[in-house]
């Protein structure tokens, strides 16, 4: 599969461990930054390129880290066809997928540490979005707002 990683200074090393770690599982990995530890720097400048690749469908999955992964979420999230959401458990990292079509996982690097944070990513690249009716509904709903944001 082909992912997407970013992250701020709040979860720079995080991204960097995840990298190593999707590299060994034989992904190929698109880094959007941070690429220096710098503490002044923002998380949208490294999130939200990643997620317009998400958009764009050049990469299919992301995994973002900030210090909560509060930050990359809410900004990952102003992107049209992004569905990111913070994740700290096993099961809405796969349910996220399966019923919600999550394609980016938000991270906490000050908050999930690595050995945790390979098990959600586990969990989340291995799930996939059932395409229920009921989900496609929920999200066809969803996708409505979205353009009635672009008229705005
Ligand atoms: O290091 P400082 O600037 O205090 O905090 C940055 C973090 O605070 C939140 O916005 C994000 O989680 C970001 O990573």
């Amino acid at each position: 599969m082909k992912i997407g990683i970013a992250a701020d200074h709040g979860g720079y090393e995080l991204k960097e461990n995840i990298h190593s770690y999707l590299v060994s599982l034989g992904h190929e990995v698109q880094d959007f930054g941070a690429f220096e530890l710098n503490n002044l720097d923002d998380y949208p400048d490294f999130v939200v390129p990643l997620a317009r690749a998400i958009a764009d469908q050049t990469v299919e999955r992301g995994i973002a880290v900030c210090g909560s992964g509060v930050g990359a979420s809410v900004a990952a999230n102003k992107i049209s066809g992004v569905r990111a959401a913070l994740i700290n458990d096993h099961f809405s990292a796969h349910q996220g997928v399966e019923d919600d079509d999550l394609n980016m996982l938000c991270l906490g690097g000050r908050v999930t540490g690595s050995m945790a944070a390979r098990e959600l990513i586990t969990a989340f690249l291995n799930a996939r979005f059932t395409a229920e009716e009921r989900h496609m509904r929920r999200l066809g709903k969803v996708r409505l707002l979205e353009h009635e944001n672009l008229r705005t």
